[in-house]
């Protein structure tokens, strides 16, 4: 259970940009909303904390930068971490099987014609964050996301490996929408994003590929659905799943005027006994971050259990899959996407009792990270 004192410390790196691109910049998506509110500064940020939860805060600058690209294999020797941190890979295993995988670039459209793996392809990301309704709530649509894959050529048994500016979001989406498909190949993330790979580059608009038909097999134990989770309500982080925020504390916490509340939001604050451990600590200079530290975070301070089921949750579909794929490369046996998200919870028309929002109950842990802020360029740059 989670009866600690509340104790936050936020740094630079964490406040920095969520560092996902869109595809189309300007053709009015959520992403754009999101981009358009100016990641806040460090001392906003801990104004509002302190505010809004009497919370300790205490800054460190982290000590991260533009890293050299170390292979899960080396680190997870060094931290004699158990558990399957092989989802994420370096660039010299990439060299070694360029010619064995499908390389997924996850970049928006226009980073991809500049320069990319050379063969690599790319899925429009819409496509792949495509949700439709059940009675339940919102679901992945798995029939438009397998369009979409099967549209660059992609089959369920390929070896695939997704590469982005950085690990971040848009790469682990990438990797959640495959295992929604129920992709039968492996799905590995390149650490260091591009800026670690020293092989052949290509340019322009894609390359010819031969679609596919996709035909996939749904992982529905993947996601959750709004109405799995109000049935647990009273239970999470106790006899229950665990329940995971991944929102920046101040969307968590529903902090008054917070930049970071979502104003398409009827209502702030978090799903009943969610713990807030916002997402960017999952990555450090463009890398996952080092596995040892993972397991300190989500095993030791939040309390999670490796062998139970962990659902995740943001805003939207996105930022929570980071996480996703952080704690299965960990060892965690179960982790779910709600993919609905907190968008969908917060708007749900009707009765709204059965889908409580609560702000006075709050347990957020702390992370430090630097997914790589957004610079004049677009591009990504290392930050820590
Ligand atoms: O931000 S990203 O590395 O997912 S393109």
């Amino acid at each position: 259970m989670h009866g600690r004192p509340l104790l936050l410390r936020m740094t630079p790196d964490s406040a920095s940009d969520d560092g996902d691109v869109d595809d189309d910049p300007d053709d009015g998506s959520a992403d754009d909303a999101r981009d358009e509110r100016e990641p806040d500064p460090a001392s906003t940020r801990r104004g509002l904390l302190r505010a809004a939860a009497g919370a300790t805060v205490a800054g460190a600058a982290s000590t991260a930068g533009c890293l050299g690209v170390s292979t899960p294999a080396d680190v997870a020797a060094r931290y004699e971490v158990s558990g399957n941190v092989a989802h994420f890979v370096g660039p010299s295993w990439l060299a070694d099987n360029r010619g064995d995988v499908v390389v997924l670039d996850a970049r928006n459209a226009e980073r991809f014609r500049e320069e990319r793996i050379y063969g690599a392809r790319r899925v429009p990301f819409d496509a792949i964050t495509g949700r439709e309704s059940s009675g339940a709530g919102l679901v992945p649509d798995v029939e438009a996301i397998a369009a979409a894959f099967g549209e660059v050529g992609v089959s369920p048994d390929d070896d695939v490996l997704v590469y982005g500016a950085s690990v971040g979001s848009r790469v682990t989406r990438t990797a959640f929408a495959l295992a929604a498909l129920g992709h039968g190949g492996s799905i590995r993330a390149l650490n260091g994003g591009l800026s670690g790979w020293n092989g052949r580059l290509g340019t322009g608009s894609r390359d010819r590929v031969t679609p596919t038909e996709y035909d996939p097999d749904p992982a529905e134990s993947a996601w959750v659905t709004r109405d799995w989770l109000a049935d647990r309500l009273g239970t999470f982080n106790g006899e229950g799943p665990g329940l995971v925020d991944v929102r920046a504390p101040e969307a968590y916490l529903g902090a008054p005027a917070a930049d970071a509340l979502n104003p398409d939001n009827d209502r702030h604050g978090h799903l009943p006994g969610a713990i807030g451990v916002h997402w960017v600590g999952n990555v450090s200079g463009r890398r996952m971050t080092d596995p040892g530290e993972l397991v300190g975070l989500y095993e030791n301070r939040a309390e999670l259990d490796r062998s139970g089921t962990v659902v995740v949750y943001g805003d939207d579909n996105v930022d929570p899959t980071s996480t996703w794929l952080t704690l299965r490369a960990i060892g965690f046996e179960d982790v779910r996407v709600y993919d609905g998200g907190f968008g969908e919870w917060a708007n749900v028309e009707g009765d709204r009792g059965r889908y409580p929002v609560e702000t006075a109950t709050s347990v957020v842990i702390e992370t430090e990270g630097s997914v790589g802020g957004d610079d004049s360029s677009g591009d990504f740059s290392c930050t820590g």
